[in-house]
C-alpha cells in the first residue's frame, strides 16, 4: 500500500483567474508533495486586471470545512489567506482551538491578506483588528508584505533596517515568528525578506527578477513554507525552503491576460 503523504490545510478565498488564493495554495502543496485540503472563505470575481467583487461563504460552512478535514484526515500544517470578514476570522480562531491548530499545536501560518496587488480590498475594513487580536497570537509564523506591514503597524519600510523595526512591532501582537517580505522594495537590487522570533534574526536575500508577473506570489510562498512545516521542518528551515521555491516561481512566471500574470510552480514538475 502507498504511504499517506503529509497534509496541509488552506483557509482562504478562490481566485477565478487561478493565479492566487486557494488555486495557488493547492498547486504549491501538490508541487511540494503534500496533500492539500481547503476551507473556502470567499469567492472572488477576478482576472489579471484585478478583483471585480467577492462574496463570502457562510461562517458555519467555513468552520464546518475545517472540522470535517481536521477530525477525519488530520492536518500536519495549516495556513490562512483571504478571510474577508471579522465574523469569519473570529469563528476560524475558535475552531482552530477546538482542533488544536496553532500556537503549540499544529504549525499555523498566517498570511494577513488585506488587498490584492492591484489594490482591491479582500478584507472588510473592521477585520484587520480581528487578524491582529485573534489570529496573530495563535500563529507559528506571520508573513506580511510591506503594504500589510504599514496597515498593521504604521511602519513605513524602506530597507532591512526598517524591516527589523516592523518585525519587532509585529511580534508584539503575539506570533512566534514573523517574516517581513521585501518584494515591494522595487528600487532594491535584491529581494530581502527578514525573519525573526525576537531573538534570532535571519536576512533571506535572493536575486530580483525583472518581471511584472508576480500575481499569487505571497500565497505561493506561504503555502511552500506551510508544506515544509507539514513535512516536519522547523520555521527557519521551512522559510529558507519557501524562499528558494518562490524564487524559481517568480523566475518562471508567465504572462496571462492583459494585466498581471501568475508566478509558476511548474518548474518543480519539470
Ligand atoms: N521580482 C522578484 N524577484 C524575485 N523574488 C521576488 C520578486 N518579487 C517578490 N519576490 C519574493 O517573493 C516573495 C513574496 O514577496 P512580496 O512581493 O514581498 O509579497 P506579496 O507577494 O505578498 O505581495 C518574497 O520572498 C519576495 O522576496
Ligand atoms: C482569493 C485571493 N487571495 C489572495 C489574493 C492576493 O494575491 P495577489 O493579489 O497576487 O497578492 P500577493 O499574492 O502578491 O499577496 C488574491 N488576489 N485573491
Amino acid at each position: 500500500m502507498t504511504a499517506t503523504p503529509r497534509t496541509a490545510l488552506t483557509i482562504a478565498g478562490s481566485d477565478s483567474g487561478g493565479g492566487a488564493g486557494i488555486q495557488a495554495d493547492l498547486r504549491t502543496f501538490f508541487a511540494n508533495g503534500v496533500h492539500g485540503m481547503v476551507a473556502l472563505t470567499a469567492v472572488t470575481v477576478q482576472n489579471s486586471l484585478g478583483v471585480q467583487g467577492f462574496s463570502e461563504i457562510p461562517v458555519d460552512v467555513v468552520t464546518g470545512q475545517i472540522k470535517a478535514v481536521a477530525t477525519d484526515m488530520g492536518v500536519d500544517a495549516a495556513k490562512t489567506g483571504m478571510l474577508a470578514t471579522a465574523e469569519i476570522i473570529n469563528a476560524v480562531a475558535k475552531t482552530l482551538d477546538e482542533v488544536h491548530i496553532g500556537r503549540s499545536g499544529t504549525p499555523f501560518v498566517v498570511d494577513p491578506v488585506a488587498a490584492s496587488m492591484t489594490g482591491h480590498a479582500l478584507l472588510r475594513e473592521e477585520a484587520l483588528e480581528a487578524i491582529r487580536t485573534e489570529l496573530f497570537p495563535r500563529a507559528t509564523l506571520i508573513t506580511p508584505n510591506l503594504d500589510e506591514v504599514r496597515l498593521l503597524t504604521g511602519v513605513e519600510v524602506t530597507g532591512p533596517e526598517t524591516q527589523r523595526e516592523a518585525a519587532e512591532a509585529l511580534l508584539e501582537f503575539g506570533s512566534e515568528w514573523v517574516l517581513v517580505k521585501g518584494g515591494h522594495l522595487d528600487a532594491a537590487q535584491d529581494c530581502v525578506d527578514v525573519l525573526s522570533d525576537g531573538e534570532s534574526w535571519v536576512e533571506l536575500s535572493g536575486p530580483r527578477f525583472d518581471t511584472r508577473n508576480t500575481h499569487g506570489g505571497g500565497d505561493t510562498m506561504a503555502s511552500a513554507i506551510t508544506s515544509s512545516l507539514a513535512k516536519g521542518a522547523d520555521v527557519p528551515t521551512a522559510v529558507a525552503e519557501g524562499k528558494r521555491f518562490i524564487e524559481r516561481c517568480v523566475a518562471e512566471s508567465y504572462p496571462l491576460g492583459a494585466g498581471v500574470g501568475p508566478v509558476s510552480p511548474f518548474w518543480r514538475l519539470k
